[in-house]
């Protein structure tokens, strides 16, 4: 039977890899894009049927961060597919990224200079805002468009898989500010928020026949690194990146070797997953591509809490864009009436 398989931000980077591995997996495979710009979209189709030219590759536009763009999609694939065996939640943005040299230099000498490179950890902050919809920009691509996704095809779900991150921390995220209004470490706060979105999703839908699962990629040459440092500067310092591969095996680097645990994960039974691990992408110093899972620093209570949050803040976002939509019905009335009238 062919399967279908949904991945957002499947236009470049980790998910264009992912799209390309998958095609090599299964060739029967129904892969939908899901992308925001139409243009990157087809451009990453003509690339897959270039190396899989009998490959069935379809396109979804979907912006993510908008509310209204999930929703609509979320109607479109519904309309065009009875079921999704697997949803990649990848799409996923960092704006602003900055990065402390100070602490950077710092880390270098210190005990902790392994985890600064596998995790980032003290060295990184970001720039978020609001977006239309009135949330904050991260948090909406990242976390919750895609939970408004999942809760609008969960009919239609079976397997779920988040492209999270070995930045997501505890300490950056409040269950009092779960968007992140406050700090200056909203991709870390949103990641975390993702871990624990699955492990919640786990306890509420394993009984339904629902599984989520939670990556880390590593570090991936992608345009997401390209806008922390330039590309030429990572160019000039692959060689040491090369060299610290030896001592952590997160440095993954491409985008294959990245979607390594989203590949994996593709091939495993659901029920042999643990749902409180993140699975790693790792690439040994030789080279050779693995998938590892480690444990997740989180609470099954918060996690519950942050669930019933969120859906509390869908109520909320739902009562907002019916309200928007009953005011401009109003408005072309009343103007349908005035232009009739003169
Ligand atoms: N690179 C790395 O080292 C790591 C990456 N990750 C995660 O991997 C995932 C993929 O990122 P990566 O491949 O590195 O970076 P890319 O920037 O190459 O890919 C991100 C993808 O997400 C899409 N996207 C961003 N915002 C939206 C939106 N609002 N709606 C729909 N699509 C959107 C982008 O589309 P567009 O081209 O239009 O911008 C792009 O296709 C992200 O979730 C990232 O956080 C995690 C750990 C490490
Ligand atoms: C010599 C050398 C390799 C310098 C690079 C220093 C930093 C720019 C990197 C060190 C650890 C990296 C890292 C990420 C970005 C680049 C670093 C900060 C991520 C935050 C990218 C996105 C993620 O999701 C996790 C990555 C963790 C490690």
């Amino acid at each position: 039977m062919e399967r279908v398989v949904l991945i957002t931000g499947a236009n470049s980077g980790i998910g264009l890899a992912l799209c390309e591995r998958l095609l090599t997996e299964d060739s029967q495979l129904r892969l939908c894009l899901a992308c925001r710009n139409m243009q990157r979209a087809e451009a990453a189709r003509s690339a897959l049927l270039t190396s899989h030219s009998n490959a069935h590759v379809d396109l979804l536009q979907l912006d993510v961060g908008s509310v209204q763009s999930v929703l609509s999609a979320a109607q479109e694939v519904k309309a065009r597919y009875n079921r999704i065996d697997f949803l990649y939640l990848n799409a996923g943005i960092m704006p602003n990224p900055q990065l402390d040299l100070n602490a950077f230099f710092k880390g270098l000498f210190s005990r902790n200079v392994v985890r600064m490179f596998a995790t980032a950890e003290g060295i990184l902050t970001q720039q978020d805002r609001l977006n239309s919809d009135g949330l904050q920009e991260v948090f909406a691509t990242n976390l919750f468009g895609h939970f408004l996704l999942i809760r609008e095809l969960e009919p239609l779900l079976s397997r779920l898989v988040w492209t999270s991150s070995s930045n997501a921390r505890r300490s950056a995220f409040s269950m009092e500010d779960m968007q992140h209004r406050e700090g200056r470490e909203s991709y870390s706060s949103s990641k975390y928020a993702s871990d624990m979105l699955s492990l919640a999703l786990n306890r509420q839908k394993n009984s339904q026949g629902l599984f989520s699962s939670v990556i880390c990629p590593g570090l991936v040459m992608t345009n997401l690194t390209y806008g922390i440092l330039p590309s030429f500067f990572w160019t000039l310092i692959m060689p040491v990146m090369w060299l610290i591969r030896i001592f952590t095996n997160t440095f993954t680097l491409t985008p294959h070797n990245g979607a390594e645990a989203l590949h994996w994960l593709f091939l495993q039974n659901p029920e042999s997953l643990d749902p409180r691990a993140k699975y790693h992408s790792l690439t040994s110093g030789l080279g050779t591509n693995y998938t590892q899972p480690r444990q997740m620093d989180i609470d099954e209570g918060a996690s519950d809490v942050l669930y019933s949050k969120l859906l509390e803040l869908e109520k909320e976002v739902r009562r907002k864009l019916s309200e928007e939509n009953a005011d401009e019905e109003m408005s072309a009335v009343k103007y349908g009436l005035l232009t009739l009238q003169t």
